[in-house]
C-alpha cells in the first residue's frame, strides 16, 4: 500500500509536484495518469526513496521507504527498464541481486519461469529486444515477492502480446492481494487495467477515484437508438429537439436527448425500440476532457495560435443531421 501525503518536489524554479496526496490500495491495479511532464515519473522516484519530497512524504505499508528493512520485498519497482541492459546474463543479473537482498537462489528461478525468459535467461542481456528486457526489469521487481509494485510506462514500446501480458501479469499481481501502480499514456490500455485512477496534471491531483466514477465527470456522448420505424424515430427526436445522425450499421446516433427522454417519448408514441444504448464517453475522451488545461507543452497548428492538438485526442465528432 502506498500513501502519498502532501507530497511537493521543486527541481531549482520548477515546481515538479504539489500537494499531492492520494492512496494506493492492496487488491486493485491503479492506474496513475497525467499529460507529459506532470510529475508521474517524480512521484514514483520519491516514493521509493530516489528524489527526496521538498515537503509532504510517501509512505509504502505505513513507513517511508528508506526505513524498511527488506526493501525489495516491500515494492517492487520498475522505474526504467533499459538500466537493466547489462553485459551479464538475465540469471547472473537477478541471482547477484537476490545475494544481496538475502533472497534464496530458487526466487531466482522461479521469476524468471514467471516472466517467461526461461530459454534466454543464459545469455546477455546486453543483447536482449525492448521486449525480454521489460521481462527482465519485471522479473527484479517480483524477486523480492513485494506486497507492493510499481510500474512505470511498462508498455512502452511492447508489441501486442507483450502488452497482453502485462495487462494480465498486473491483473494477476493485484489478484493476489498486492498493491500494484501503473502509469502508462495508453487510456485504452489503462481502461482494460486499471479499476482505480490517480491522475494529476502540472503536478497536482485531479482524481483520486474509480475509473467508472473518472468517466462518468465528462457528459455522455449520445445515445444509440434502433427503431424498425426509422421515419418515426426522425419525427420522435425532431419533436423533442434533439439531433439525429444515421449510421452505417442502421442504428442512429442521437444528440441532446437522454436515454430516458427518447424511451419515454416512444413508449407515448407507441414507438418500438430495438436498441437504445447511452454511448459513454471513452477514458480518453474522459482525460482528454479533464486534464485540458494541465497540459504542460502544448501543440498548436502549423500557422501558430491554432486549436489545442494533443497526440491520441479523439476522433471528430460525427457529422450531426438536424431534422
Ligand atoms: N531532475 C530534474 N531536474 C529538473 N527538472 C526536472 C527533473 N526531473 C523532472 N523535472 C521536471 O519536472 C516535471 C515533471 O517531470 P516528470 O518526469 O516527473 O513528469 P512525467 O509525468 O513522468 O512525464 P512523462 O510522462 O513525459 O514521462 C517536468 O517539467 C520535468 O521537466
Amino acid at each position: 500500500m502506498i500513501e502519498a501525503v502532501g507530497l511537493r518536489k521543486v527541481y531549482g524554479k520548477k515546481v515538479a509536484v504539489q500537494d499531492l496526496s492520494f492512496t494506493v490500495r492492496p487488491g486493485i491495479v491503479t492506474g496513475f495518469l497525467g499529460p507529459n511532464g506532470s510529475g508521474k515519473s517524480t512521484t514514483m522516484r520519491m516514493i521509493v526513496g530516489l528524489d527526496r519530497p521538498s515537503a509532504g512524504q510517501a509512505l509504502v505499508d505505513g513507513k517511508p521507504f528508506a526505513q524498511h528493512r527488506a526493501p525489495l520485498s516491500t515494492v517492487g519497482a520498475l522505474l526504467d527498464a533499459k538500466a537493466v541492459h547489462t553485459g551479464r546474463s538475465a540469471h547472473k543479473h537477478l541471482l547477484a541481486m537476490a545475494a544481496t537482498a538475502g533472497i534464496p537462489r530458487s526466487r531466482v528461478d522461479e521469476v524468471i519461469d514467471l516472466v517467461g525468459l526461461g530459454e534466454v535467461a543464459r545469455k546477455r542481456a546486453g543483447g536482449f529486444s525492448l521486449g525480454m528486457g521489460q521481462r527482465l526489469g519485471i522479473a527484479s521487481a517480483l524477486l523480492g515477492d513485494p506486497s507492493t509494485v510499481m510500474f512505470d510506462e511498462p508498455v512502452n514500446g511492447l508489441d501486442p502480446d507483450g502488452i497482453l501480458w502485462i495487462r494480465n501479469l498486473m491483473k494477476e499481481l493485484a489478484g493476489q492481494g498486492r498493491a500494484v501502480f501503473v502509469s502508462s499514456h495508453l487510456m485504452s490500455e489503462m481502461a482494460l487495467t486499471a479499476e482505480h485512477l490517480v491522475v494529476i496534471g502540472r503536478g497536482r491531483l485531479i482524481a483520486d477515484e474509480s475509473v467508472k466514477a473518472f468517466v462518468d465527470r465528462v457528459q455522455p456522448r449520445g445515445v444509440t437508438v434502433r427503431s424498425p420505424q426509422a421515419e418515426q424515430l426522425r419525427d420522435l427526436v425532431a419533436a423533442e429537439g434533439g439531433r439525429l445522425a444515421a449510421m452505417d450499421d442502421g442504428s442512429f446516433d442521437v444528440r441532446g436527448l437522454s436515454a430516458e427522454r427518447i424511451g419515454d417519448a416512444a413508449a407515448r408514441r407507441g414507438l418500438p425500440l430495438h436498441e437504445l444504448t447511452t454511448v459513454k464517453a471513452s477514458l480518453e475522451e474522459a482525460f482528454m476532457e479533464l486534464t485540458a488545461n494541465a497540459v504542460e507543452y502544448q501543440a498548436h497548428g502549423p500557422a501558430g495560435g491554432g486549436p489545442l492538438t494533443v497526440p491520441g485526442a479523439p476522433a471528430p465528432a460525427r457529422e450531426e443531421v438536424a431534422r
